[in-house]
């Protein structure tokens, strides 16, 4: 078995709805799906989106093998192997639209729109679901410790706590998207050309008989880049000093030392300690690096408190997004083919903040051209033509309705680019430098209100009139049509 297939990397109700609409003959009435979530993560003003390049990579190759069809057959008695010659045929053959890498979004936005055979667009949701919210997780919270560390170097250490070797890797791109300067992991360093760092472990200290001769060793051996680990036995007394010696010898020989890295005990006292000590060795080139369970919290304290670190290596908290474990954007279907046209679908649901809005739709980001400034982002119908001409629109809170303003001096950046249309490859992905950095222009779209860490204020994300007018009509025609039953 092939673990890199994703084929089978769905959930089985997917392909059992696939398996009725073949059974039926509808498995190529067109449908259209959007992909969006509803909350903020950690209470943060903004997500930044991820997870495309992995969508566009699964897309391209999805492909049920022989091996996956005859474990289909074998699994489920209810297939007719008529249907598995139709998995076997499976191409993506629809249209994906999709914000870029690196953008900031906020809830309740379509960040994917999936218009395709109903076929296609159902098997795909459980995969497509599964890379952006992960992906756009780790992204987020990396952009909130970004947030607290604006000028320093920041390295990801996760790997060896990271959901399993996908997370580590996925994660460790995320992280490099929203800022992020380097990783431990080498894999995620040669797969998405990151740079690839790291100092040394304990156990090199161990392993010597004396940390001093294992700072020695070290240095020899790696001078270039040397970042020497102080706290295995007293970071004060025995750590720094060792660290200072071995520097003078480097100097001695033309040679500079790195860093010294601080993983345990007050991080503040600790680096303002051994900055001193470095300082008054004539050392103040030579950097402190900190770890130990680092999050923004932790950093934004130390932060306060003075502590003079250069170098932040931030795993766990990173990694598993360990404050909120899911980012739970959903993909609902928003239309659907009828007598040869698309008619919009809705859910409703006991909870209000689960109904979905209908429609094939887009996302506008209103620019307002006196200040540069992202104004709201306006969810509109493909083919309501005022926002692509630029005519005033009306911005409306979709809660508090009577809460309006006119806009007319604006840009309307569409958010939704084409990805894949009619199957083909249309894009082309840009380099992770290149998303890196559009990450760091996206920033300054926004006020600063919007993006604070703390109580953030909340981004305007407006319907169209026309986009309000039809969620509100089909909310009635649901509730007569439940009326009329009782
Ligand atoms: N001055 C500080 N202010 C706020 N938090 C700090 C400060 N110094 C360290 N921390 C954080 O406190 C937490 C616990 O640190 P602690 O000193 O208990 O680590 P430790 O137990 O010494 O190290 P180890 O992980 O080796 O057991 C860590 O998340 C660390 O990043
Ligand atoms: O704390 P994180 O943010 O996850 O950063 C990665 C941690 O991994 C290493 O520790 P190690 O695996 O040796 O374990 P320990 O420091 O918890 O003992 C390193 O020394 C960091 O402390
Ligand atoms: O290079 C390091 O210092 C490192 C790498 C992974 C985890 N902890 C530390």
């Amino acid at each position: 078995m092939n673990v890199h297939d994703l084929a089978l990397h769905t959930d089985k109700y997917q392909i059992n709805m696939m398996y009725a609409h073949w059974f039926h003959g509808t498995e190529n009435n067109r449908a259209v799906f959007e992909a969006f979530f509803r909350k903020r993560p950690f209470k943060n003003g903004f997500a930044v989106f991820a997870g495309l390049q992995r969508i566009v990579d699964y897309l391209s190759s999805l492909r049920f093998s022989e091996e996956t069809l005859a474990y289909l057959a074998e699994q489920e008695e209810n297939y007719d192997p008529k249907f598995l010659d139709a998995l076997r045929e499976f191409r993506f053959t629809g249209d994906l639209y999709c914000v870029k890498e690196g953008t900031i979004v906020f809830p309740n936005e379509p960040l994917i729109r999936v218009e395709a055979r109903i076929f296609e667009a159902q098997l795909i949701e459980t995969a497509v679901l599964n890379f952006m919210n992960y992906q756009t997780l780790i992204a987020t919270k990396a952009a909130r410790i970004k947030q607290v560390a604006p000028d320093d170097i920041l390295l990801e250490f996760g790997t060896r706590r990271a959901q399993e070797a996908d997370a580590a890797v996925w994660g460790a791109r995320s992280a490099y998207i929203a800022g992020f300067h380097a990783t431990s992991n080498v894999r995620a360093g040669m797969l998405f050309d990151i740079p690839a760092k790291g100092t040394h472990a304990h156990s090199w200290v161990q392993d010597h008989d004396s940390e001093l001769e294992s700072f020695e060793r070290f240095a020899e051996a790696l001078p270039n880049t040397v970042t020497l680990l102080v706290d295995t036995y007293d970071t004060l007394k025995s750590g720094v000093p060792n660290a200072i010696k071995v520097a003078k010898h480097m100097e001695s020989q033309g040679k500079r030392m790195g860093g010294i890295r601080l993983d345990s005990g007050d991080l503040a006292y600790l680096s303002k300690q051994a900055r001193q000590m470095l300082d008054e060795a004539g050392l103040p080139y030579v950097k402190i690096v900190a770890s130990n369970d680092l999050d923004e919290h932790t950093i934004l304290h130390l932060k306060s408190e003075g502590a003079r670190i250069d170098t932040w290596g931030v795993g766990t908290q990173l990694i598993t997004a360990s404050d909120q474990p899911s980012l739970g954007g959903v993909y609902k279907l928003v239309a659907r083919e009828q007598g040869g046209a698309y008619i919009p679908t809705i859910k409703i649901s006991g909870n209000p903040e689960k109904i979905t809005t209908p429609g094939f739709k887009t996302v506008y980001r209103i620019i307002n051209r006196a200040t540069g400034k992202a104004e709201a982002d306006y969810i509109a119908l493909t083919t309501e033509t005022d926002v692509r001409n630029g005519d005033r629109i009306k911005l409306f809170d979709p809660v508090h309705t009577y809460i309006h303003k006119f806009v007319t001096d604006y840009e309307a950046q569409d958010l939704l680019q084409p990805i894949f249309v009619n199957g083909e490859l249309l894009y082309e992905l840009p380099t992770l430098g290149q998303i890196r950095d559009y990450h760091e222009e996206q920033k300054q779209l926004f006020w600063p209100e919007y993006l604070r860490l703390l109580n953030p204020e909340l981004y305007p994300v407006d319907l169209s009139q026309e986009v309000w007018d039809m969620k509100m009509r089909l909310i009635h025609e649901h509730h007569q049509a439940t009326d009329d039953k009782n």
